[in-house]
């Protein structure tokens, strides 16, 4: 039956209703004539999203006497009002809207939240929600089919559920082509996405109540964050995360992820301990080893990188030994860190950019670098497009991203005689190149897997079935 032709129905004082929008398939409502705006009793009611279409989100506990039982549910906020309680008191609610469905009939009603515990009746019906078609006999209850509280321990609810609007954070500086598409995917979404400058946060480290502050106030509860640390930021960005993961909030890369696979001496260390392929590589202090460093990578040409380097700025290529000696002398003089690597010729300098998403290659593509140059990085000059990858390469890039726990990883890998070698796992993947190269929404792979693990989930625990 539709919304447009309503059939009469019977209502007593209490029947069974559904609010399918919030996730809440069974909940016995009170008929309360008295009342002109139904109500919902509802608890954590936190306002979110822009000033002008904010939202609120809440908890409800749909079987009373159950607090175990708790669905959590968002909606666009309608109004704000004062309502006058059975009790006399005067109270400002939130109104949201939302379909009443009873018995395969819905309409639209209205909705205010409170929350009082200890109320019998989840949900009140005021006069609002009881259209035309509804004859009231007030001395008799359900009238109408029964529902079964078992839905909420099925495991299709959660499948069912609506999408609950989340709030996510962008750790990020910049206004860059990737921060945007976050922002722009995430509210195409329904989400609130507030990008947030990492350096500008500050915390209270505290063993009871750990806090991230911002702007003069504390941070609100986030559903996930989106790390998009700099470089050059690195040890206070994966502090801030720190402060996110010991709070509880989910964090699409973690700190220990992060920080690793930026060292580049700890990230081939770790590459090298889970037996992924990655070119000979060499690091020492000491000038007096400078010749062994050179024979443990082997033969000339070689590559001499410094530690620091990104954009492929400290990537150097020495065509003999004694060149190769002559930069590592250059970069010790300058107390620059760096490492010694076999130079993969036949890479021929081109290197595959694998994006990994919750341990997927979601698009890959292939860099080659401009002309005469062995360095495939976008940023000199290189160009990019759409890679086929083979089924080890594949694998290897999935490895790769594993080694490191990250959610979302760019891994670039060489193609080399003896398979794929990987040169790094980068934790904030530059969506713009990929995403222009492959045609793929990168950015909505991400948000699937923010939406199916940041989303809470309907907890159950001893649930009194209905009757
Ligand atoms: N061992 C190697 N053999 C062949 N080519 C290499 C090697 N190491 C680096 N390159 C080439 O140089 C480019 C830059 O190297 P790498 O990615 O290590 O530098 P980076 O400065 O850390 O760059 P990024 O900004 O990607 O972190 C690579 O994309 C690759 O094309």
């Amino acid at each position: 039956m539709s919304d447009d032709t309503p059939t009469q129905l019977e209502f007593g004082w209490e029947e069974w209703v559904a609010l399918p929008d919030l996730g809440l398939p069974a909940l016995r409502a009170k008929v309360d004539t008295g009342a002109r705006t139904s109500a919902l009793h509802a608890s954590e009611i936190e306002v979110f999203g822009p000033n002008a279409k904010p939202k609120v989100r809440f908890i409800v506990n749909p079987v009373a006497g159950d607090d175990g039982l708790a669905i959590p549910c968002s909606a666009t906020i309608l109004d704000r009002r004062e309502v006058t309680s059975s009790n006399g008191e005067k109270e400002m609610r939130y109104v949201i809207g939302s379909k009443l469905t009873v018995n395969g009939q819905s309409w639209p009603i209205e909705i205010t939240l409170t929350n009082r515990a200890g109320m019998a009746s989840r949900m009140l019906l005021g006069r609002q929600a009881l259209t035309e078609h509804i004859t009231i006999t007030a001395t008799e209850k359900h009238l109408q089919p029964e529902l079964s509280y078992d839905v909420y321990r099925s495991a299709g609810l959660r499948k069912t559920a609506p999408k609950r609007a989340l709030r996510i954070a962008v750790l990020s500086r910049e206004d860059n082509y990737s921060t945007r598409r976050l922002v722009q995917e995430g509210e195409a979404r329904g989400h609130t996405v507030e990008v947030i400058d990492t350096t500008r946060c500050y915390m209270a480290i505290n063993a009871m109540s750990p806090e991230v502050h911002y702007d003069g106030a504390r941070l609100p509860r986030y559903d996930a964050v989106v790390p998009r640390i700099g470089a050059s930021i690195t040890p206070y960005g994966t502090a801030v995360i720190r402060q996110f993961e010991t709070i509880g909030t989910y964090c699409v890369n973690g700190s220990t992820g992060i920080a690793s696979s930026r060292d580049k001496l700890q990230a081939h260390q770790i590459l090298a301990s889970q037996k992924i392929g990655m070119p000979t590589t060499a690091f020492a202090a000491s000038p007096k080893d400078t010749r062994n460093l050179m024979d443990l990578v082997g033969t000339a040409p070689m590559i001499v990188k410094l530690l620091e380097s990104t954009q492929g700025k400290g990537v150097v290529l020495a065509e003999t030994k004694k060149a190769a000696e002559s930069v590592i002398d250059a970069f010790r003089g300058l107390r620059a860190n760096f490492l010694v690597q076999h130079f993969v010729k036949e890479a021929a300098g081109e290197d595959i950019r694998c994006l990994v998403i919750a341990g997927k290659v979601v698009a890959a593509m292939k860099r080659t670098g401009a002309d005469g140059d062995f360095r495939s990085n976008l940023h000199r000059g290189g160009t990019a497009k759409v890679a086929r990858i083979t089924r080890q390469e594949r694998a290897t890039a999935v490895k790769a991203a594993k080694a490191f726990g990250l959610g979302i990883a760019g891994v670039d890998l060489l193609r080399s005689e003896d398979g794929p070698k990987v040169l790094e796992v980068n934790s904030s993947p530059g969506f713009e190149g990929i995403e222009t190269a492959t045609g793929k929404n990168v950015v909505g792979f991400l948000y699937d897997e923010i939406e199916t693990h940041a989303a809470p989930k309907p907890t159950r625990r001893k649930v009194r079935s209905g009757g």
